[in-house]
């Protein structure tokens, strides 16, 4: 085990063979996230199973206000549940104090926002160095990493250029070079198209697939666009915070 998760809860149900089909990378049990309370509150999950086996490139897809991002925040640490259970690689997320939380976002989970979520001061090399600056990596290993995660998202060209210097498809070409600097073993990424128009938004899901399986890492995706869901190897459907398809991996 990660002797930076020495203190975590490893429940029964951790990374698990289950029935001999393979490694749940990540296992949701019951989740359930309510916003607010009394007469206002809005339950956005409500009572979420889902398994993503390892390796597994899995779609989200739903109706705005579904919870797709609720679901991705809290299995990303960036939101707590109200009640389930949610097991990354083993590590009961759910049950983590704060600071094991930030560690795992650091060390095994990355995230792709819709908006880029890029530092506008910053060129694409020194953003994409972020996360291993961080992870208190060495400058010159740091470079190396740097430089060589932005040529295979096909900017080594545009290694010294700021966001505002870049397109669309570019920065989140950055944004995903930021995500997979630092060997993450799930990607999460929100709308990652949400703002690319429909060519940009199926190179850059084409990018994701081809580098999530090249790595052989695990991925969720939301998206609304039926067109991109066709990389996935599975698709979830969710509605009114209730997973209502997609439940079986096709055919692997
Ligand atoms: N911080 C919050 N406070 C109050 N309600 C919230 C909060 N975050 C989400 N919600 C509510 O929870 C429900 C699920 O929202 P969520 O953002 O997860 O949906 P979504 O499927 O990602 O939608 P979209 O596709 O528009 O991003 C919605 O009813 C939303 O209004």
């Amino acid at each position: 085990m990660n002797e930076a998760f020495a203190n975590d809860v490893r429940g029964p149900q951790g990374a698990v063979d289950i029935a001999g089909r393979g490694t749940a990378y990540v296992q949701v049990r019951g989740l359930v996230r309510t916003f607010g309370s009394g007469a206002t509150a809005v339950t956005a999950l409500h009572g979420i199973d889902l398994e993503v086996w390892a390796g597994e490139f899995v779609a989200v897809k739903g109706r705005s206000g579904s919870g797709k991002t609720t679901l991705l925040n809290i299995l990303g640490g960036l939101d707590r549940a109200d009640g389930g259970t949610v097991f990354v690689d083993g590590h009961e997320v759910t049950a983590m104090s704060d600071a094991d939380v930030l560690r795992m976002r650091r060390e095994r989970v990355a995230y792709v926002f819709q908006g880029f979520g890029l530092l506008p001061i910053l060129t694409a090399r020194e953003n994409v160095g972020v996360p291993l600056r961080l992870k208190k990596v060495a400058p010159a290993e740091r470079e190396r990493r740097v430089v060589e995660v932005l040529e295979r998202v096909g900017l080594g060209a545009h290694l010294n250029q700021t966001p505002a210097e870049l397109s669309g498809g570019q920065q989140q070409r950055v944004g995903l070079a930021r995500a997979l600097v630092a060997d993450p073993g799930l990607l999460l990424a929100d709308e990652p198209t949400g703002q690319l128009d429909s060519g940009t938004a199926r190179e850059i899901m084409q990018l994701i697939a081809e580098l999530v399986r090249d790595i052989g890492m695990t991925a969720i995706v939301t998206t609304h666009d039926p067109v991109l869901l066709s990389v996935a190897d599975r698709v979830i459907e969710i509605a009114d915070g209730r997973i209502v398809g997609g439940f079986e991996e096709p055919g692997i």
